[in-house]
């Protein structure tokens, strides 16, 4: 009976997309993170970072890691553009919210643009990884001084981990979604969001 119940599960991951938002506030490297993931990941290279422009609309980047399907989906975060990230929530398995670890003095802008993501209703119990970026630069403060900053141990509710990461260099990102596709795929988020599916296929 379990291994018949672990085959289906299986079987009903493989076939699965799950979709992943890409947030945090402008500059802080999401960009640059999504092309990475599509050179860590795919047949395609990403675009080198001279290539990145700041994002004003949505990027998409489709790729199979950990024998799963992966849909990331990039908004821009520059202030004005920050309302349009809430339209997504819904359909959102996952969130990776990207932060500057080299830019103290954008710390408190982070923080409480990630608060407003962590509390937001349409994104309960979807798992957040933060991806603590830019630690190839020396003036970076690592993944645990970062979560200090941001006061995210009080967040027990959340699924979350905070992972250091350089997107220039592709070092720690492997490791972080490992993580969120362990997570998503344990998760009664993504149950709720498959029978959404299901239902909508067979009305
Ligand atoms: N040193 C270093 N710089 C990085 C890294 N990742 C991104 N950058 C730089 O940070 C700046 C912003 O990168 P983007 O990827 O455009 O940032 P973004 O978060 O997509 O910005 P918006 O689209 O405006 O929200 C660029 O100059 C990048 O080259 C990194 O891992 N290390
Ligand atoms: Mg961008």
């Amino acid at each position: 009976m379990f291994s018949l119940l672990y085959g289906l599960w299986n079987y009903l991951f493989s076939h699965a997309e799950f979709h992943v938002l890409i947030l945090g506030i402008d500059k802080s490297g999401k960009t640059t993170l999504l092309e990475k993931l599509k050179t860590l990941y795919s047949d395609i290279e990403g675009l080198p970072p001279d290539r990145i422009v700041p994002t004003v609309g949505l990027n998409i980047g489709r790729v199979e890691a950990h024998k799963t399907k992966l849909i990331f989906w990039d908004l821009g975060g520059q202030l004005g553009l920050r309302s349009i990230w809430e339209k997504y929530y819904e359909e959102a398995h996952a969130v990776v919210y990207v932060v500057d670890s080299a830019s103290r003095n954008r710390f408190e802008d982070t923080k409480s643009a990630l608060e407003k993501v962590v509390r937001h209703p349409d994104l309960q119990g979807a798992p957040i990884l933060v991806f603590a970026n830019k630690q190839d630069l020396p003036n970076a403060v690592n993944a645990e001084e970062l979560s200090r900053y941001l006061e995210l141990k009080d967040q027990k509710s959340v699924q979350l981990r905070v992972q250091g990461i350089s997107a220039y260099e592709g070092t720690g990102i492997q490791e972080g979604v490992l993580w969120l596709v362990e997570a998503m795929k344990n998760n009664v988020r993504t149950l709720q969001l498959q029978r959404q599916a299901e239902a909508a296929v067979t009305l």
